[in-house]
């Protein structure tokens, strides 16, 4: 899910409140009901204890006692073999969030949570090895597919919140399993606060701190990428001239624009890389590939489309889905007939091709070919498109085959592949829908 940190300007009209009947979220639901403001509670119901029905009841009570509009949403199905039962459960619970904020016609939605889960936070992330994202912890508000997610109590000490409940004799619910010590969190807490019981506020400043620093490193990961990078090509020879730090922050930052690397993938690529060398790392999703002193991320291939006839015999841009791009044919010279485009037969690389770049010269083979263009290995795959009598017409990446150009005077059509890649985001997208 895309994430923005952008601040909220404009005062909102209604407001979600992500209530769990806990006493954090009862009380901010208190707050919220009495601030004028319309106020929907959301609740989530995970269904995975016995008591979630009688919960359910009770925060639709509350909210109705204080004004306030309730919808409920059950989580169905259950996590997946391998996957931690916290982690299907905040998953689920972030887009049952997201849908009812949605429907309840809410931009802001705010969560409960508070500076001992923030300090909790930081600790759990130490304890993973977590560099300063991770530490950073929680985010004050961050946009979500149009929804601003806001906590703001994130500065609060709980005991400000319980006093605040207890004040206003709210009820609430004490969920058992906070107790269970088979969650990392759960025991965190058990042995944290009653060693260092006012460790929260120093716990949480380290937060901030990390925040700060994980905003800097992003800010210059940002600059050094704009000079290093391309849309597609990360320059590996300039990337090693910036100090170990700064680069592998640049690393990172462009990783993680492609694929989820593991942080290990960031310091082998470095270790590893030398210059002028082919290279290539898997990673989730695809590979990475080192090639001409460039970076390059390739998408795992799919399987390869069976061969099949397409018609290229006008300009435009012909989408070819399954090859993850498009054929542009063009009003150009040189050029290929427009009668022999309209019946091609595309397919992937056979082996045994001939290519020839240029009307003097002579065909060589496909492997040559590409490797004199600079075109990748990892491009090299197709497609291909060859009339009827099995004559090369182009080929993705390299250009056309002269021995099919049209003769000087006769009408003509250019045609290249573009990769889906190499598009702006927004077209490439609208272009795979269509
Ligand atoms: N089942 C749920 N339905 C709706 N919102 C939830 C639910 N569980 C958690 N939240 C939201 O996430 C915040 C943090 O969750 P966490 O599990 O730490 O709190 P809790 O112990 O369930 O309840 P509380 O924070 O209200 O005391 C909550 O304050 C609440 O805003």
């Amino acid at each position: 899910m895309a994430a923005s940190a952008t601040p909220r300007t404009a005062e909102p009209e209604r407001v979600a409140v992500a209530f769990s009947g806990g006493l954090d979220s009862t009380a901010l639901l208190h707050v919220a009901a009495r601030s004028g403001v319309q106020v929907f509670a959301c609740h989530v119901h995970h269904g995975l204890q016995p008591q979630a029905d009688d919960w359910a009841l009770h925060c639709e009570r509350v909210a109705t006692e204080l004004g306030a509009a309730f919808a409920c949403e059950h989580l169905a199905g259950a996590p997946a073999r391998g996957e931690s039962v916290e982690a299907w459960a905040r998953a689920g619970r972030h887009r049952a969030l997201h849908d009812m904020a949605t429907a309840a016609g809410a931009d802001l939605l705010l969560l409960a949570h508070h500076r001992r889960d923030q300090a909790e936070t930081f600790l759990l992330q130490a304890l993973r090895g977590a560099g300063t994202a991770g530490l950073a912890g929680m985010p004050r508000a961050q946009w979500r597919e149009g929804i601003c997610w806001a906590r703001p109590w994130l500065d609060q000490p709980r005991e400000a919140i319980l006093a605040y409940a207890e004040q206003h004799g709210l009820r609430w619910i004490e969920d058992p399993s906070n107790g269970d010590a088979r969650y990392a969190r759960n025991r965190l807490r058990q042995t944290l606060w009653p060693a260092f019981p006012t460790a929260e506020a120093a716990l949480a400043q380290a937060a901030r701190w990390a925040q700060q620093a994980n905003e800097l490193a992003e800010e210059v990961a940002a600059a050094d990428l704009a000079t290093l990078s391309g849309p597609e090509r990360l320059d590996l020879a300039a990337l090693a001239r910036l100090s170990p730090a700064r680069a592998s922050n640049a690393l990172r930052a462009w990783l993680a624009q492609h694929t989820a690397a593991p942080a290990s993938l960031v310091g082998r690529l470095l270790t590893e890389w030398r210059p002028g060398g082919t290279l290539s790392w898997p990673a989730p999703g695809g590979a990475l590939h080192a090639y001409r002193d460039g970076l390059f991320w390739a998408e795992a291939p799919g399987h390869a489309p069976a061969p099949a006839e397409i018609d290229l015999g006008r300009p435009g841009r012909f989408p070819q889905p399954g090859w993850r791009g498009s054929w542009l044919v063009e009003a150009a010279t040189p050029g290929i007939a427009p009668a022999r485009l309209a019946r091609v037969v595309q397919r992937s690389r056979a082996g045994a091709e001939q290519f020839q770049r240029a009307p003097g010269s002579s065909p060589r083979s496909l492997k040559k070919a590409c490797q004199e263009a600079g075109l990748p290995p990892w491009r090299r795959g197709g497609p291909l498109l060859f009339e009827a009598n099995g004559q090369l017409v182009a080929v993705a990446g390299l250009g056309m085959d002269a021995r099919a150009f049209a003769a000087k005077d006769e009408p003509q059509l250019a045609v290249r592949w573009l990769e889906d890649s190499a598009l702006p985001q927004s077209e490439g997208d609208s272009e795979a829908g269509a």
